[in-house]
């Protein structure tokens, strides 16, 4: 494939397929940019003074690793001023964060989770970044939560950046999923795969397996079958990953196919689950469909779920589309979530 740049996907999907306004162009650059910083952050560790808690809780009751903190402000600090957003909405804020009165404001939402697998930041493990953009109802109007709360069918942009041996930027802008490897050279990042496709099937499977014995039936069967390997009822054998950081699990999905969950369980049955809708499960599902996989929390398309808060949790089952579909119809069949 001809090698292009970020910058020239954006200029000719806007110009040439005209599937993306400039401004929205110019709002991935200023996301894509703000990545590359955080990257830089994490390739530098403990050099840097980076790594650790930065001794703070976020609205989830979790606590704040201080690179969390950090690429939260690198986001903000790069967003504010460009004039393309309302307003911006994340993981590590209680609520969104309108854009300042001195700078212009645009027409469009974002929300992110800054960094993604917190729990891996210490240990030189694979994180990422997660974004996920809407329009603004009704721009050039004070914002307010609920403008925020668009099912994910109504997301204009997606993606994530791993910061993992490589920097990788992956995108949908509802026209394909494209990849961009993070050139530390030339500074920018370059294309690298186009339209990628998620296999239909597939023998892999990504859950934390030490809360098997809180899962709901429909998780637990479709787990003890792929365990049963080829003498079961599925007739082959299945591998397992867990990398405990959602960007570099659904990462390999996108890249060779498996199904990742991280369903409801009972440690906190008031919970639906421990991903959050709008800033981790509505764009993942929307790259993951964009690439011809499903996504679902058991019972319905998660991008269909009707958001009623920031912060709201979810189950989540996505990745290779027949497997989706197969824990999908357990959880009908077995009438539960
Ligand atoms: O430690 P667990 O329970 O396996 O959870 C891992 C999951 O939690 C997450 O780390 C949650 O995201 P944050 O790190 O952004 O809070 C996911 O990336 C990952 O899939
Ligand atoms: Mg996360
Ligand atoms: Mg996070």
């Amino acid at each position: 494939m001809k090698k292009v740049s970020l910058t020239r996907y954006l200029v000719e999907e806007q110009r040439e397929h005209n599937t993306i306004p400039a401004e929205l162009r110019l709002l991935i650059e200023v996301v894509a940019r703000a990545c590359k910083a955080i990257s830089n952050n994490v390739n530098k560790g403990a050099l840097a003074g980076i790594l650790g808690s930065a001794g703070t809780g976020n609205v989830q009751g979790e606590m704040q690793q201080k690179l969390d903190v950090i690429a939260n402000e690198v986001l903000l600090e790069a967003n504010e001023w460009g004039g393309h957003l309302a307003a911006m909405a994340s993981e590590e804020m209680d609520s969104f964060y309108e854009t300042p009165n001195r700078y212009p404001k645009g027409e469009y939402l974002l929300m992110f989770d800054p960094l993604d697998g917190s729990s891996n930041i210490d240990v030189n493990v694979s994180i990422g970044t997660i974004f996920s953009v809407l329009h603004m109802p009704q721009p050039g109007q004070t914002v307010t939560e609920k403008d925020f709360l668009q099912p994910g069918t109504k997301q204009v942009a997606a993606g994530y950046a791993v910061y993992g041996p490589q920097t990788t930027l992956v995108l949908t802008v509802g026209n394909g999923v494209q990849v961009f490897t993070l050139d530390r050279e030339a500074g920018s990042f370059v294309q690298t795969a186009s339209n990628i496709r998620i296999p239909e099937d597939t023998k892999e499977f990504a859950i934390n397996m030490s809360n098997m014995r809180h899962w709901a039936p429909p998780v637990k069967r479709y787990i003890d079958e792929c365990l049963a390997g080829s003498e079961g009822p599925r007739g082959k054998d299945f591998n397992m990953r867990w990398i405990a950081s959602m960007v570099a699990d659904v990462h390999r999905i996108l890249t060779r196919g498996g199904i990742f969950m991280y369903p409801w369980d009972k440690r906190e049955p008031g919970k639906a689950g421990k991903l959050r809708l709008m800033y981790e499960a509505n764009p993942m599902s929307f790259l993951v469909e964009q690439a011809g996989g499903a996504s679902t929390n058991g019972l319905q398309r998660i991008m269909e779920i009707q958001p009623d808060a920031l912060h709201q949790r979810v189950a989540v089952i996505m990745g290779s589309k027949n497997e989706v579909e197969r824990v999908t119809r357990y959880h009908h069949e077995a009438g539960q979530s």
